[in-house]
Parts: C-alpha cells; structure tokens; sequence
C-alpha cells in the first residue's frame, strides 16, 4: 500500500544574524523524513522548542521549507502553492477564539474556504456549511453567530468544521486540545475519532498529553532538538521506551 504523506528530508533554517561577513543560522528542524498511511494517526510529541510546530507549518504549507519535498499520494506539493495544498491538508490550531474573526458570523467563516477553493453557487455553499456544522454537532443556526456567542468547546468544533469543509485528506492539529477543559476535550475527542471514521481523513497529531496519544495515535514521533529520536507505534514506544528523554516526557517532566 502507497503512504498518503511522504515527507523526505524536510527542514527549516532561519536566518539568525546576517552581515556582509556572516550568516548565522538556527536550524528548526533536522532533514527529516517519515510516512503517513491513509486513515492512520501520527502523533508528534516533544519537549517546547524541539521542532513539533515547525514541523505541523511545513507540512500544512504555512512555513517554507528550506530542503525537501514532500508528497500526497505520490505527488510532489509545490511549498508556494497554498490553493493545491489547502484542498488536501488542513490545520486545526490550539487557541479556536483566536484563530476565528470576531467580527465575521460563523457561516461566512465557513464560507470562505468555499468561495476561495471550489466553483460551488451560493446555495450549494450554504447546504456544504449547514452540513458541516452538522458534522461537528453544531446546528445550522450557529451561521448567523458571531464567535463570542459560543463556547470555547463550541468554537473548537467551528475550527474543525472550517478545516474538514473542503474535505481534506489530512487534518494536522496543533496542540488542538491543550486549552480545553476534560469534558469538552473528552467530547472533542469523540469527535475527532468519529469524523475520521466517516471521512477516512489521516490525521497529525501534536500533543504533549501521554494520553491524549495513546487515546488518539496509532504510531509517535518524539522530537528533541529539530530532530526525531524516536519512532514507532504507539504502543511499542511508550511500553519500552529506548530513549531517556521519550522516558520523561511519557513521565510529563519535560513539558
Ligand atoms: N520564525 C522563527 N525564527 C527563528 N527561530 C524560530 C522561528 N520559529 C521557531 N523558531 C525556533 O525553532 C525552534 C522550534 O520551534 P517550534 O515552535 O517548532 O517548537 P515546538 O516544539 O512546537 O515548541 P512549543 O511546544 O513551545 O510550541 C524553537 O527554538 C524556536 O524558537
């Protein structure tokens, strides 16, 4: 079987200190390399600043890459071409009431995507967004809400909404849960599991909860310094954990 997603020696340096002289530069992430098969879970775990984000914004087309490639079933992305991207891998972020406009109502927040990435007519639009909110178990009154009419497990459920519209086969989501409290993130959860069921989406998983990926992911990456130290299904990594660091970051001392 061909992987969804190949990713082949990515990585990113930024520029630190530039001068006639000299270019000093911050390696992010290592050339890494990993595949993804369709309708499995990848988790990436890490310590702060060991790359996991960087990693999540290269994949998702929102950080240019500085070597690599990566491909979607087989087929090279283009890293500037956001629209071929944006149709296939979407991004769920931590902070929903920040990454919604406040001022915009749900249902043109939905819309948007629509508008920008397929040639769907108004009321065609309006039957994908009342649909989707069904999908997340919203109802299509919440088109005319304005954010901060909902609450927050409610707007992290108009963020996976507005990330799953275009039906994309991988859903990468950072931190998605970390800001919710058990309840809700029990309840999102659900619904993260029961969507990619009914979608057959892939998904990428950022976490620093041991739980969290051991609910969600079928195999982890763990990331140290820009780079992979170790990988494996789930199960095989947090029952015999080679690494030290894997040690104590599945004991939540690194976080
Ligand atoms: N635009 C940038 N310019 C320079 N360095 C950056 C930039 N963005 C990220 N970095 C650095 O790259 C490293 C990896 O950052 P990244 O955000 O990917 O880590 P992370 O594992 O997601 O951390 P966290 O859990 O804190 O979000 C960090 O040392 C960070 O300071």
């Amino acid at each position: 079987m061909k992987p969804l997603l190949e990713v082949r020696e990515l990585g990113k340096v930024y520029p630190l200190r530039q001068s006639f002289f000299r270019r000093t530069v911050f390696t992010a992430l290592q050339p890494t390399s990993f595949q993804l098969m369709a309708g499995k879970t990848l988790a990436i775990m890490g310590a702060n600043g060991s790359g996991k984000s960087t990693l999540a914004g290269l994949i998702a087309g929102a950080i240019q890459p500085s070597q690599g490639e990566i491909l979607l079933n087989g087929q090279r992305l283009q890293p500037d071409n956001y629209r071929q991207r944006a149709q296939h891998i979407r991004m769920v972020f931590q902070d929903a009431e920040a990454s919604l406009n406040p001022h915009l109502t749900i249902g043109s927040q939905l819309e948007e995507p629509l508008l920008f990435n397929t040639g769907l007519n108004q009321s065609q639009r309006r039957e994908r967004v009342v649909h989707t909110l069904q999908q997340v178990g919203l109802l299509a009154e919440h088109m005319v809400f304005y954010p901060h009419m909902l609450s927050t497990g409610q707007k992290q459920r108009v963020s996976i909404a507005r990330a799953i519209i275009l039906n994309p086969q991988l859903l990468v989501a950072d931190e998605a849960l970390a800001t919710l409290d058990s309840s809700v993130r029990a309840q999102i959860i659900n619904l993260l599991l029961d969507l990619q069921q009914d979608l057959k989406m892939s998904y990428i998983f950022i976490s620093q909860s041991p739980e969290i990926v051991r609910h969600l992911a079928d195999d982890v990456l763990i990331m140290k310094d820009g780079r992979i130290i170790e990988q494996g299904a789930v199960d095989t990594v947090f029952d015999d954990p080679q690494e030290r660091y894997t040690q104590s970051l599945l004991l939540s001392e690194l976080t």
